[in-house]
């Protein structure tokens, strides 16, 4: 800022620095007249990110103003751009009423639009939890307090260490984040968008208590189980502050506080949401994620909820039986689709529910939450056909909601106009005193009409004419000249040029009447529209209630309709440690690619905990070990899997290391990646975690690698003993089962026909025989020459490699990359026709056995 608020300012940029003064981090959009106006830096960084012109209003202190501005009618397509970008913006209107007031109107804050604390519609991502982060922190570790101010979800959380806390932020995915101003900050923090720091003393844990008990009302946090977590709670203090400062209302919608433990989740850490594309492909492409195959949600609170599902994988068998039993249920109901379609004309309840609570409904709102509840009776009857104690209880939550539904009916138009400000919303026939002004106001004229017309008869003067303005009111206008011909129960009101104006009785009870009929019957509609609000405010909790179980429905419904549609079956928890599963698919590949899709069994326990996956690159090494991921994730958000038969012990954790990209702004190299992404997995992986491991090593030269990933694995099967599949192209690792107990061998089929070299895409047991690393180069399009290179060098070093005395032991083989191992197999169409059993196959097996058959010739 190039000035201040000193003497030498106009009066207007004084009453500007003051405002600024109280909020000097944030934008000011600074109301003058039709315009929101940003001045001196703000309206430099505005000009920047919103492309909009920077010039300049007059001068102040002896320099010229720059200035930047919006048209008021615009501001929210701005705002919700600044928005995005993480910015925050203070919104300063004209408080006084520029007619009225003497030199400067009077200005103030209203409100503080910043990313975490928007409610507008427009300001929103219709499928994504809006999240306001606060962190707290000490040397014992962090703790977590979160609010989407646009639900009323109030949730903390308490996590021991950088990782943990790096793993919770790529769960949540804060749009804004508050901080203390003097800690040190892990990477993953500061990197975050719409950072704010604050005092540390905000984040005091005995003054978040206080706040947090006089908010609730309550006495303690016991009764949100939160009591114990002081860095959490400390963390929730600040949060609370934050939104009351920023949005000066009451916020009725944050009824309580709740608690979500790690323990009862499976933990996925930042790469692993990565590595499976949960929610994010490296395209951009949705389409190409888990949650763009499951979600078939067809309302945005549905859509959110199972979002947050997929983001947090539950431990609980009983919870998930629940789920997979709701599933089954829907299924089976016959009404699945019946009762989407009743689903899908409800709209977004849940936020529409959090404006009302803080008074920033819109008509349209309230139209949509109307019709949402009038449809309540038969979406009860579509669930009542589900038989499923999840659905009951759903049912429950649900409530009835006849009366809320018929109150809103009558009181507002079939279809409300977007802005309560022009009125039009209140039904006629709602309220008499409405009715009548509203009558009055659209008769008015035709009133004067008529009386102009009476009085024209009376006087005999035929160019009497009745008039209004601002000032007078109504008034007979008379000429001069005929002015002595008034009736004498005229009075006189005023004496304009060639004319004198007159008031009577009659027309003066109409003026009180009318005058201001059209703003009496909007200021009614006014009150109308709020007593409204208040009598939704009333029944928020149960309305709350009622919007929460229609999201979930929603989500057990897109389960249910993706289950069915794509044949997924229900998995089996079980309380034996082991992962077995039958003809599992990619659930994504699957759906992308245009051929068939080889399913493949997995087969993991107590006596065999690690498989060494091998087989040629494109073989399908990577995907099958991700659809394994992907299988035991589902069954764990509730979900059907795609498999025909799943049966899955308890999982703590799903870990994954699998190719990488430079983390460049990190500032971190590939194998330096590589290398800290394993440390995390080999500290914290036990013998209920899942653990993808993919080609480790590969970033450094041959032998370090190898030595690298045969210890790794070793550790992974004898120390952490977790469930692990480990690809690799180090041949080398295939001997780990003869080293280890609990390891065995399975690899990727692939032939080579003549020049063809066929994937087959099953899983076999055993380790694979070639690398076919040459083969799958030159079908990458290798240039002839380099490709003829390396086949010349290759057979150099086989023979090389073949002249080493046995006992050179296998981990020292400069060969190990090439992997060239054993005599080529015969012709695969011999191999295939042989094991071609039309007695011991299915219709499919043998299509595909076929289809693959086809490709070969
Ligand atoms: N079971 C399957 N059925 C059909 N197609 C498959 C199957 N598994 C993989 N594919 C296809 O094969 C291609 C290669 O798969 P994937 O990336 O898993 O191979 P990879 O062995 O990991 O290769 P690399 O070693 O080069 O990383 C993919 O494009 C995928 O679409």
């Amino acid at each position: 800022m190039t000035a201040d608020g000193s003497s030498q300012h106009t009066p207007l940029m004084r009453q500007f620095f003051a405002a600024k003064k109280e909020h000097p981090d944030v934008l000011m959009f600074f109301r003058m007249g039709d315009f929101y106006e940003l001045f001196y830096d703000d309206a430099r960084k505005a000009a920047r990110l919103l492309d909009i012109t920077l010039t300049q209003r007059g001068a102040s202190a002896g320099a010229p103003i720059p200035m930047a501005g919006v048209p008021y009618h615009a501001a929210e397509g701005y705002l919700a751009r600044l928005v995005k970008l993480g910015e925050s913006v203070a919104i300063c209107e004209q408080i006084g009423d520029p007619a009225q007031s003497k030199g400067l109107v009077e200005r103030k804050v209203v409100r503080i639009v910043t990313p975490g604390t928007v409610t507008d519609e427009a300001l929103l991502e219709e499928r994504r939890d809006n999240l306001l982060l606060a962190i707290a922190a000490d040397g014992a570790g962090y703790g977590l307090a979160w609010i989407d101010l646009t639900t009323g979800r109030f949730l903390l959380s308490e996590v021991a260490d950088a990782e943990a806390l790096t793993a919770e932020l790529a769960r949540l995915q804060p749009v804004e984040t508050l901080i203390a101003e003097d800690a040190v900050w892990p990477k993953a923090v500061t990197a975050l968008p719409g950072l704010r720091k604050r005092a540390p003393w905000h984040f005091d844990a005995e003054t978040g208590r206080r706040e947090l008990c006089r908010f609730f009302a309550t006495r303690d946090l016991s009764g949100f189980g939160a009591d114990a977590l002081s860095r959490a709670i400390g963390a929730a203090g600040c949060l609370l502050g934050y939104v009351e400062e920023t949005q000066k209302s009451a916020l009725p919608h944050l009824t309580g506080l709740a608690v979500e433990s790690a323990g009862e989740t499976i933990a996925l850490d930042a790469a692993t949401r990565r590595n499976l594309e949960l929610d994010v492909h490296a395209s951009g492409n949705r389409d190409f994620t888990l949650l763009g195959v499951i979600d078939a949600t067809v309302t945005p609170m549905g859509g959110r909820n199972l979002h947050r599902w997929l983001n947090r994988p539950l431990r609980d068998h009983d919870t998930l039986n629940r789920r997979f039993q709701a599933i089954a249920a829907l299924i089976d109901s016959g009404c699945l689709e019946s009762l989407r379609d009743e689903l899908r004309g409800i709209g977004d309840l849940e936020r529409i529910l959090a404006r009302v609570a803080l008074r920033s409904a819109r008509p349209r709102d309230l139209s949509t939450l109307r019709d949402g509840l009038a449809r309540t009776p038969v979406l009860r009857e579509r669930m009542a056909a589900a038989d499923s104690p999840l659905i009951e209880s759903l049912l429950e939550r649900l409530g009835e909601h006849a009366d809320t539904a018929l109150h809103l009916q009558s009181a507002t138009v079939d279809q409300p106009p977007a802005l309560q400000r022009e009125g039009g919303v209140i039904r006629e026939g709602f309220d008499a005193e409405l009715d009548e002004l509203r009558a009055l106001a659209t008769n008015a004229d035709q009133f004067l009409i008529d009386f102009e017309e009476r009085e024209k008869a009376a006087s005999g003067i035929p160019t009497l004419k009745v008039g209004y303005n601002r000032v007078h009111g109504y008034y007979i206008e008379i000429s001069k000249a005929q002015s002595a011909r008034a009736p004498t129960h005229y009075t006189r009101r005023q004496t304009i040029k060639g004319a004198e104006r007159y008031i009577t009785e009659e027309l003066k009870a109409f003026e009180d009447k009318v005058l201001s009929a059209r703003e009496r019957s909007l200021m009614r509609e006014r009150a109308l529209y709020e007593s409204l609000l208040d009598y939704l405010g009333e029944r928020l909790a149960e309305l709350k209630s009622a919007a929460g179980a229609m999201a979930e429905l929603d989500s057990l419904a897109s389960l249910a309709e993706r289950a069915h549609a794509l044949d997924w079956s229900r998995p089996q928890l079980s309380a034996d440690s082991g992962i077995h599963i039958e003809r599992g698919r990619h659930p994504v590949v699957e759906q992308v690619r245009d051929e068939p899709f080889e399913p493949n069994d997995l087969e993991l326990d107590e006596t065999r905990r690690m498989l060494i996956v091998t087989g040629p690159n494109m073989g399908g090494k990577s995907t099958y070990m991700r659809q394994n991921a992907l299988i035991v994730l589902l069954a764990h958000i509730g979900s059907f899997v795609p498999a025909t038969r799943a049966v899955i012990g308890p999982i703590d954790r799903i870990f994954t290391r699998i190719g990488a990209g430079d983390d460049l702004s990190r500032g971190q190299s590939t194998f330096m990646v590589e290398m800290s992404e394993t440390a995390n997995i080999l500290h914290n992986a036990t013998a209920h975690s899942l653990v993808l491991m993919d080609e480790i090593g590969r970033g450094t030269s041959t032998y370090d690698g190898l030595a690298l990933a045969h210890a790794c694995a070793s550790h992974l099967a004898t120390i952490n003993r977790a469930f692990t599949l480990f690809a690799t192209h180090y041949f080398e690792l295939t001997r780990l089962p003869d080293e280890h107990e609990g390891i065995a061998n399975v690899h990727l089929d692939a032939v080579e026909y003549g020049d063809q070299l066929v994937f087959m895409h099953a899983v076999k047991e055993g380790p694979a025989n070639r690398s076919f690393g040459l083969q799958v180069a030159a079908l990458a399009g290798l240039p002839k020459p380099v490709i003829a290179e390396a086949r010349s060098r290759l057979a150099r070093l086989e023979s090389e490699a073949a002249a080493r005395p046995e006992s050179s032991p296998g981990m020292q083989s400069g060969t190990a990359q090439l992997g060239l191992f054993a005599p080529p197999a015969p012709s695969p169409v011999e191999e295939s026709v042989r094991a071609l059993d039309p007695d011991a196959m299915s219709p499919r097996e043998a299509l595909e056995a076929l289809y693959r058959l086809k490709k070969m010739l």
